[in-house]
């Protein structure tokens, strides 16, 4: 892997941003290709920044043309699902549109590999927990529409023979902030879980809402696959060695293939930081499954992904460092 080159679409951002650090590391030639409109531009760390927009045909098509990139990970897209609820054109264009624009510009300039962050969104509500990758696509929100759609083209590419190759990572809820500290989150108005209860855990905000507590649970709050930023990144290395080694097009499951309820990450974030917060139970979010959790064995087996951090509260300590060194900078 040492020396290839990777265009990294969205690398400023948060999981781009720890996947850059770890192909730096690992000698890795990267362009990262980022709007900034919600990365940063000190959080890359390796490499090269080229402020541009997806959007934008022109800039991106010269970029693959001075760059010659061996590989292409896309990180840039809208995440949130309610928001996605509310203006789905909005998460049509951004994640369909211009993933359309990121591939075409690929296919021009003669690049032949794709990494692609999809989401454990794109199962809906699985019949069977933990999920696999043979479950069908089922979304129940446009954010995981938007998902399902790029897969479906995807897929489509890969077989038309023109010799494109993908690998899409199906991620589970990601969380945590790089263990060494140099990068993390930086969301102006958060709505994750995670960073919401460090929020309240720190006072910036009031009180943490949960939604919904009359699911059908043990607790009766969603249960989720809470997995580390930093064993995310990893399972993008493996696939990008997997890939430039000449594997096929594969889709893989990216979380630890356990869950934790709400209330139970609402728990450790108030062990682990040793503050108390108000809670507030609220109605449910619109497009949320009751239980969301990973079968992992594919990617572990198939590409050897060995996860480091799989610990709620390790992924809770590294979040509220970060948390704490952003108020202190
Ligand atoms: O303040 C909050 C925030 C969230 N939740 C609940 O916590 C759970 C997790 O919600 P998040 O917003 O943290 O994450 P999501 O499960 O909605 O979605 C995330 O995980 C998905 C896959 O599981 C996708 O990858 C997506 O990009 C990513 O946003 C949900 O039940 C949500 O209702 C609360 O109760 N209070």
């Amino acid at each position: 892997m040492k020396g290839a080159r990777v265009l990294v679409a969205g690398g400023a951002g948060y999981i781009g941003s720890h996947v850059v650090k770890l192909l730096g590391e690992a000698g890795c030639e990267i362009l990262v290709y980022d709007n900034l409109s919600t990365g940063k531009e000190e959080a890359v760390l390796y490499g090269h920044l080229v402020k541009g927009d997806l959007g934008d045909r022109r800039t991106l098509e010269k970029v693959f043309r001075e760059f010659r990139p061996q590989a292409v990970m896309h990180f840039a897209a809208s995440i949130v699902v309610p928001e996605s609820v509310k203006f789905p054109l909005r998460y049509y264009r951004n994640n369909v549109v211009h993933t359309l624009n990121l591939l075409e510009a690929l296919e021009v300039s003669g690049c032949k590999l794709f990494l692609f962050s999809s989401s454990a969104a794109v199962y809906g509500i699985p019949k069977e927990i933990p999920v696999t990758e043979e479950a069908p696509l089922a979304p129940i929100n446009p954010y995981g529409e938007t998902k399902a759609t790029v897969e479906r083209m995807l897929r489509d590419l890969a077989a038309s023979g023109c010799g494109f190759r993908y690998v899409s990572l199906r991620y589970f809820n990601v969380a945590g902030a790089d263990p060494e500290g140099r990068i993390g989150f930086n969301y102006p108005e958060p709505t994750h879980l995670v960073i919401r209860a460090l929020k309240a855990a720190k006072g910036e905000i009031p009180q943490l809402e949960i939604y919904g507590t009359d699911y059908p649970t043990p607790d009766g709050t969603c249960i989720r696959d809470y997995i580390h930023v930093t064993d995310l990144a990893e399972a993008h290395l493996v696939a990008l060695d997997y890939l430039l080694s000449g594997g096929e097009s594969e889709v893989f499951n990216c979380g630890y293939g356990h869950g934790y309820s709400v209330r139970e990450v609402v728990r450790t974030v108030k062990e682990v930081t040793g503050r108390d917060f108000p809670v507030v139970e609220a109605p449910r979010r619109p497009g949320d499954p009751p239980i969301l959790v990973a079968d992992s064995r594919k990617i572990r087996e198939k590409l050897g992904w060995k996860p480091r951090y799989d610990d709620l509260a390790f992924i809770v300590k590294t979040g509220w460092e970060w948390e704490t060194r952003l108020s202190a900078s």
